[in-house]
């Protein structure tokens, strides 16, 4: 199991008193497996996503993120799994202004030790993104940049892939062709994915499909 939570609860402070937005949620990912999160704006399923990947502590139950128990780590403990096991692709691309694309792509890779110069060169391929390998992120289109963010996770091999709508910025037709590489990607490296989505056409190409509503999954 790649990814498992248990009665997982999350509530925020708010002026107005404690807000629940996770009431009791429990999910199992298998290495291989694809999931699709669905549920509507305000839901709770950035806060799912950002507990999955150990980006931020649950009130209550347990979150196993590879083999550790993410509830039992403190910050350090969580970047540290990040950076080996989670593989994040948000709608900010947070690429790195001052290298280029062949660099970025290959930022995670290295932080990971897991660098390998013959599968980013496949990547780069696959999404199309060799002509552009020296360029710099401003010098990108908005769906060029989203292809550099998907490759440069997929680099580091992450054993979990979490993604935010990560065709949310292509046209209909680059996003089909780039959520076919993502998919192909995902299972040749084992990797087991939850994503967010609001597009029951790309849920529909997911092995599993949930619903996030009223604090919990259906
Ligand atoms: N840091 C925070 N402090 C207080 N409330 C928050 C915080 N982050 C999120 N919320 C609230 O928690 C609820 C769930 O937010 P979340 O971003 O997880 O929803 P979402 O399903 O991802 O929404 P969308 O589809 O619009 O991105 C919302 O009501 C939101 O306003």
């Amino acid at each position: 199991m790649v990814l498992r939570l248990e009665e997982v609860t999350k509530s925020y402070s708010t002026s107005e008193g404690p807000l629940p937005v996770l009431r009791g949620v429990s999910l199992a990912l298998e290495a291989g497996s694809s999931m699709a999160l669905t549920g509507e704006s305000g839901s709770g399923k950035s806060t799912l996503l950002h507990l999955a990947g150990g980006l931020d502590s649950a009130d209550g139950g347990r979150i196993i993120i590879g083999d550790q128990d993410a509830s039992a780590l403190d910050d350090r403990g969580r970047a540290a799994l990040r950076r080996h096991t989670v593989g994040l692709i948000f709608q900010q691309f947070n690429l790195i202004p001052s290298l280029d694309v062949a660099a970025n792509l290959a930022f995670h890779a290295r932080l990971a030790g897991r660098h390998d110069p013959y599968w980013v060169r496949s990547l780069a391929a696959r999404l199309g993104l060799e002509p552009v390998l020296n360029r710099f992120p401003e010098q990108l289109s908005g769906g060029q940049q989203q292809r550099v963010a998907i490759g440069r996770t997929i680099a580091a091999r992450p054993k979990l892939v979490l993604a935010d709508e990560p065709t949310g910025n292509l046209d209909e037709a680059t996003g089909e062709t780039v959520m076919d590489v993502l998919l192909s990607l995902v299972r040749e490296s084992g990797a087991a994915l939850l994503m967010v989505t609001h597009s029951p056409r790309l849920a529909e190409r997911l092995d599993r499909r949930v619903h996030l509503r009223g604090g919990r999954l259906a």
